[in-house]
């Protein structure tokens, strides 16, 4: 196959069949600091343009990963679409609904985790099913999490704290939470970036079993290669900041379920991955230029 851009940003609504979340002409701007305290203290800043008229539809049961350089604005638009954060001008729509805020039917796993350290791992789970379903019984609460702590491995851990928990395991318990109030969509932000490689590719396969299991529609942010053609249908390949744009969308053809270990028997995954690597170095150079001319 040959490498698509498959769309560019005006066709979208042409193409927009089966669609879960679409963003139309979203930009977000950070306000700057202005006012005298700041200029006294010399942190006067401008305005800052993160992201510029950015249009995108993402079809349900989609595995999606938002890849570009660093500071681009991967975060930014996925709190957007998470509802953490709202957009400065365009709108972003879930099932022809407009998203104004954070809801159950999301589910987001960070990078950090962001685990309650007093809990137990199984009180962790417990405690996002208790407050998205609160008339939901006692019983029925526990099966979820009981199924949930099967589903990601970790049965013998529930009594656990997270700091007994390595930086896998934890993670294993932010995606059982997440999944845990069955949500339509699993937003993940960097979800192994701190792990180290090892790890990272144990929790990879099994983000990958589970998405065999589940075919839910996820949107993942992520720095790797390698880990985007393993897990995706569709990569959004972004430009640096700021007035960062979808530059292009690549399909991952490759048939499921996937092996790490074959993957590369595909001539397309070589040309893909040739095509992923030019666009991050070319962004990434520019990115260094411009921090250079302004040094
Ligand atoms: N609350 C904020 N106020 C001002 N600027 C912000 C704020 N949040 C993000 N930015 C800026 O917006 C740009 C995009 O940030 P964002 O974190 O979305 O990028 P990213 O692509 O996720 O970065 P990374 O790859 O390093 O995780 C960056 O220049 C960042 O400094």
């Amino acid at each position: 196959m040959t490498v698509s851009s498959r769309y560019q940003s005006s066709e979208y609504e042409a193409l927009a069949t089966d669609v879960q979340v679409s963003l139309r002409h979203v930009s977000k701007v950070f306000p700057g600091k202005r006012g005298l305290l700041n200029r006294w203290t010399g942190k006067a800043r401008s305005d800052y343009l993160a992201l510029d008229d950015i249009s995108l539809d993402i079809q349900h049961n989609k595995f999606v990963s938002i890849i570009g350089p660093s500071g681009c604005g991967k975060s930014t638009l996925l709190s957007i679409i998470a509802g953490l954060s709202t957009a400065t001008s365009g709108s972003v729509w879930m099932d022809g609904k407009p998203i104004l805020g954070p809801g159950p039917d999301r589910g987001m796993v960070f990078q950090n985790y962001a685990l309650m350290p007093w809990m137990t791992v199984e009180e962790n789970i417990r405690f996002a099913v208790e407050t998205v379903y609160p008339k939901m019984s006692l019983t029925r609460q526990k099966n979820i999490v009981r199924e949930n702590i099967q589903l990601v491995g970790l049965n013998g851990a529930e009594k656990k704290h997270p700091h007994e928990l390595s930086g896998g395991m934890r993670q294993r318990v932010g995606i059982a939470r997440a999944l845990s109030i069955s949500p339509q969509i699993l937003l993940m932000d960097e979800p192994f970036g701190a792990l180290d490689a090892l790890t990272r590719g144990f929790l990879q396969d099994e983000i990958e079993r589970i998405w065999e299991q589940q075919r839910q529609t996820v949107i993942m942010i992520t720095h790797s290669i390698e880990e985007a053609l393993l897990l995706s249908d569709e990569i959004v390949m972004m430009t640096r900041g700021p007035a960062a744009k979808i530059a292009q969308i690549l399909e991952v053809p490759f048939p499921r379920p996937r092996n790490r270990e074959t993957l590369d028997q595909y001539p397309s995954y070589h040309e893909l991955k040739a095509e992923m690597e030019r666009h991050l170095s070319r962004e990434t150079r520019a990115v260094e230029e411009s921090r250079v001319q302004a040094a």
